[in-house]
């Protein structure tokens, strides 16, 4: 047996296997789990319950050339030599253990022949170093193969994460609203990659068994053909408590998915420092303490439950071992009484029977194994394949396949060459009667909307939540696709522009922007190639202002940040996450104030502000506002917002309600119409005035 971590008992089967339960072989228990917790959906990894229930080992010994292939090419593309080297030098230990057991017949018969006994000894001194020769390669092939699998799992690691990653983040942004593909997406993220690594290690414990077992074999046939049967009657037993045990281990995690993914939530929120003051406040402590409780002494009861089924298992698969154990010597004994074989072939055989045993249910184990984890693995790969079908195709220009080689450019910035270009620099964007409907709902959020932004001019949209403002700016910042209708630049339809191109044109800053656990210089420079090297990482500069990218210290200035960092002890150079030594923690205005230099820096020709200052002060409010009003040095913005006095000034505004353009113009033609723009404003407006509004 070669390059393996240890199966039975020490593997991840083996650890799952003692720990671990199922109520029952038919995935009963999780229903029990469903009926204990009803606040718990049933998961969607229990798909997979009933498939391996009802999976027998014919069935598994047909798929698994197919799992025994996948795990072959993911091993290929991560490293050639070290999957040539571990299965080179696990048939090599495998030809030597063979070698050593036929070698030991040669001893035996030495020292069972005639003679004084010196003279025995020294007859089997040649075979006895044969034995020690073979058994010393044999050590070390097995040492080799192991060496080049625990560098194999790690590139395989790495292959299978870079291309779930490459495809999420390239795939189109309607994907992650679509439910059932973040369903998948999550499946195969924390139990598909998993498995990635586990397919190839167990693939590898299936040849390693078939080695082993086949060694001994040969060794048997060898010996005497009646010999091969009996190896197989001993075997069976233990190989069949294994599998019926690691079954029951993997079918009550299944059942546990979602209790122990409660429990591992309500843990993080007792534990987490963002909590911690709201626990306080609220005196929320018994209620979370009782609630983790009644998770884990549920999955306790479970798991103690498996464990007597194992036991179980484990005890009646020992006594029929045991009976066929008997059964085999006994058939042996009478061979060598009948003078059928020698006794020095039957002393060989006894050795081989032990190692076919121990390899026959290593390889029954690591077949249920290989194929459990290769179904997990199909998961991984039907996510990756419609991940990778929902990568815009004019994102690929050179058609790269990411199924093949995990370095493929999926997400290329610089593909655009055989689509249109956008120009650096645009007079003009209109939007066509453009229709949008997010994927899974009934109604459309924008129904053919129209409107024209020229270089330089502020537009703006207001109206109420929900009017598809947010959903609007997407559509033309090339994030979503129209249904009908386009978005031109220039007369350049986005839709034949690669979205990259897009995205390279534009600048949001977002309604619900991300606290990015990152530097502050990062914060402010992320996804904007610089002078350091091209991918938004510039080059490091001293903590404080005196050397900083003046871009960076400009975009901080106009948006306040430049006051934020100030007060941070590094500078630009201090981590804005609190979960590291040194890391900073800002206020939600400061974050913002981080987010809006990032739309800054970005040095975009269209700069799209929504609800750019929800979390800023008056003065911070009123800054920035004053610097839209002054078209942000040149640029053009959409600006939406529900603070309707830093609207006035808009070159125009557009007034939408359910997905429609309602109203349009500006300030004075809007109040002037009376309509929804002008109650709104009045309503605002009257806010700060002594006097009520009017009814
Ligand atoms: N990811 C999504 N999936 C499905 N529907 C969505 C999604 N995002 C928004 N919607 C729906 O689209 C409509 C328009 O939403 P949108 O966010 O564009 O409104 P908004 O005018 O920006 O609202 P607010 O002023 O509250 O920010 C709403 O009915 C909303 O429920």
């Amino acid at each position: 047996m070669g390059a393996r971590r240890e199966r039975r008992g020490e593997g991840e089967g083996g650890r799952r296997g003692r720990r671990g339960p199922g109520k029952r072989r038919d995935g009963r228990g999780s229903r029990s789990a469903a009926s204990a917790f009803p606040e718990l959906s049933v998961h969607s990894w229990h798909a997979r319950t009933g498939e391996l229930a009802e999976t027998g080992m014919r069935t598994m010994a047909r798929r698994l050339p197919s799992v025994i292939a996948q795990a072959a090419g993911l091993a290929w593309r991560a490293s050639r030599a070290d999957s040539i080297v571990t299965v080179s030098l696990n048939l090599l230990a495998g030809v030597f253990t063979a070698f050593g057991l036929l070698a030991t017949t040669g001893v035996l018969t030495a020292l069972f022949s005639g003679g004084p006994t010196p003279g025995r000894v020294r007859d089997a001194l040649p075979s006895l170093a044969l034995v020690a020769g073979a058994a010393a390669l044999r050590a070390g092939f097995q040492a080799g193969a192991g060496w080049a699998q625990a560098r194999l799992e790690p590139q395989v690691e790495r292959l299978v994460e870079l291309r779930l990653y490459e495809a999420t983040t390239a795939a189109h942004l309607t994907a992650l609203d679509d439910s059932d593909f973040l369903d998948e997406l999550k499946r195969a993220r924390s139990r598909g990659m998993l498995a990635a690594p586990r397919v190839v290690r167990t693939a590898v414990d299936v040849l390693t068994g078939a080695v082993g077992m086949a060694a001994a074999a040969g060794t048997l046939g060898v010996l005497h053909p009646l010999l091969l049967p009996l190896l197989l009657l001993t075997a069976l037993p233990e190989g069949w408590a294994s599998v019926r045990s690691a079954r029951m281990g993997y079918l009550t995690e299944l059942a546990l998915v979602e209790v122990v993914r409660r429990k591992w939530i309500l843990a993080d929120l007792m534990v987490e420092r963002r909590h911690a003051a709201e626990i306080r406040s609220f005196t929320m402590r018994p209620f979370l303490l009782e609630e983790y409780d009644r998770f884990a002494a549920y999955q306790r009861a479970v798991e103690l439950d498996l464990a007597r089924r194992q036991t179980l298992a484990k005890v009646t698969g020992d006594m029929l071992k045991g009976v066929a154990t008997a059964v085999v010597y006994g058939a042996l004994g009478l061979m060598l009484w009948q003078g059928a074989v020698p006794l020095a072939v039957a002393g060989t055989a006894v050795l081989a029977i032990r190692t076919g045993q121990t390899s026959l249910a290593n390889l029954v184990f690591a077949v249920n194994q290989c194929y459990e984890e290769g179904l997990y693995f199909g998961d991984y790969l039907a996510f990756c394949e419609n991940a990778e079908a929902r990568i815009p195709r004019r994102s690929l220009s050179h058609g790269s396949d990411a199924d093949t080689d995990v370095d493929a450019d999926v997400d290329t910035d610089a593909d655009t060459d055989d689509h249109g270009r956008l120009p650096d620099d645009f007079a003009r964007i209109q939007v066509k009667d453009v229709t949008f409907t997010y994927p899974g709902s009934e109604a459309p959020s924008l129904r053919g909307v129209s409107l024209e932004l020229r270089k330089g001019e502020v537009i703006a949209l207001v109206g109420e939540n929900g009017s598809g403002k947010t959903t609007l700016s997407r559509v033309m910042a090339g994030l979503y696709d129209p249904d009908d209708g386009e978005v031109l630049w220039d007369g350049v339809p986005l839709t034949g522009v690669a979205p990259q191109e897009v995205w390279r044109h534009v600048a949001v800053i977002a309604q619900d922007y991300t606290h990015w656990p990152m530097t502050a210089r990062q914060n402010i420079t992320m996804g904007r190639a610089a002078a350091g090297d091209g991918a938004g990482r510039p080059a490091a500069t001293g903590a404080g202002t005196g050397d900083e990218d003046p871009d960076v210290l400009a975009a901080a200035r106009a948006s306040g940040a430049d006051e934020v960092v100030a007060g941070l002890a590094r500078g630009y150079d201090t981590l804005l996450d609190r979960r590291f030594q040194g890391g900073a923690e800002l206020s939600g205005g400061q974050w913002q104030r981080l987010a809006i230099a990032r739309g800054f820096y970005r040095d975009a020709p269209l700069l799209i502000c929504d609800e750019p200052t929800a979390a800023l002060d008056a003065r911070a409010e009123h800054l920035l506002f004053e610097r839209i009003r002054t078209h942000a040095d040149g640029r053009t913005v959409l600006l939406i917002t529900h603070r309707l006095a830093s609207v006035r000034h808009a070159d125009r505004i557009h007034v939408l309600k359910h997905g429609r353009v309602i109203e349009e113009g500006d300030h004075g033609a809007l109040m002037a119409r009376g309509g929804l723009y002008a109650e709104l404003y009045s309503l605002q407006a009257s806010a700060y005035s002594a006097e009520p509004p009017a009814p």
